[in-house]
């Protein structure tokens, strides 16, 4: 199954829109597993085992785990989620992005080491450098294009060709040019809910991955109205902190769960 074949299934199956992003930071483990060598690991299990029944994907952040050394975690967590929840899929969030040969190697890093359903890449550098994602054709390719930070504004702003502002002008180069095989997605950022509605109008049904809301401050309803398919799906709207830390007490799985049950709710009454 292709990641987009894996995505639209998950969609359709959970009902759910919300990815889970697993941004682990040990300073703010629960007493329970602080400290222990697998900490990373049990953490980010235990939170995708409490949010399984109300997400439609995964998205690890990589930096996450390589500052702590914890590769090998991610690793054995990828497999983890492929064994146990083989419906959902798992975008590796890796922002990657250089020249050709060195692309390959991320590539092959995102889809053979951790054998991610999709990689974020960053597209500044040009088509050359995302085409050895592309040529990894059953896996997803998610373009940044409108991020959800302030100082995304700084570039994705500025007037390309036609006065078209660049985020614009990359949804559409992916959206007429890039996506041959049609495993591309865009991140848009769920703090802009007015751009969001501009890619959508240029992308047409392609799949959003939109983070922004809960720690960010996101407007949920805003996100939905804006960033629907034409099928009142096609986004994965990620949250990570506003869930993983929902509590630091003993009840942190549930306080999780209740969390990740509560955004997806929102996120559907919305649609
Ligand atoms: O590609 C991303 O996932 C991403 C793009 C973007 O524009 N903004 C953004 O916040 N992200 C990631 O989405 C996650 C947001 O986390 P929370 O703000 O805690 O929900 C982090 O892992 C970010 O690295």
């Amino acid at each position: 199954m292709t990641f987009t074949e894996k995505l639209n299934h998950a969609w359709a199956t959970s009902h759910s829109m919300l990815m889970m992003g697993l941004d682990p930071d040990p300073q703010r483990f629960p007493a329970e597993i602080a400290g222990r060598g697998d900490a990373i690991y049990e953490f980010c299990r235990a939170m995708v085992d409490a949010t399984a029944p109300y997400v439609c994907g995964v998205k690890p952040q990589i930096a996450y785990f390589s500052a702590q050394r914890a590769e090998a975690q991610l690793e054995a967590l990828c497999q983890y989620i492929h064994e146990t929840y083989p419906h959902l899929p798992i975008v590796l969030d890796a922002k990657r992005g250089d020249i050709g040969s060195t692309a390959e190697q991320y590539a092959h890093e995102a889809f053979e080491r951790y054998n991610a359903d999709a990689v974020t890449v960053n597209p500044y550098m040009g088509f050359d450098t995302l085409q050895p994602y592309l040529a990894w054709e059953d896996r997803g390719v998610v373009i940044l294009c409108r991020t959800s930070n302030k100082g995304g504004s700084d570039l994705q702003f500025i007037e390309s060709k036609d006065g078209v502002p660049l985020y614009l002008h990359v949804a559409g180069l992916v959206a007429d040019h890039w996506n041959t095989h049609g495993q591309c997605a865009l991140v848009v950022g769920a703090t802009f809910p007015e751009e969001l509605a501009r890619v959508r109008e240029r992308v047409g049904d392609m799949p959003l991955l939109v983070p922004g809301i809960g720690a960010q401050g996101g407007d949920i309803p805003a996100t939905v109205k804006a960033g629907c398919d034409s099928h009142g799906t096609g986004m994965m709207i990620n949250s990570s902190r506003a869930i993983l830390y929902a509590s630091g007490g003993d009840d942190w799985r549930e306080a999780a769960a209740h969390a990740a049950r509560a955004t997806r709710d929102a996120i559907n009454a919305a649609r």
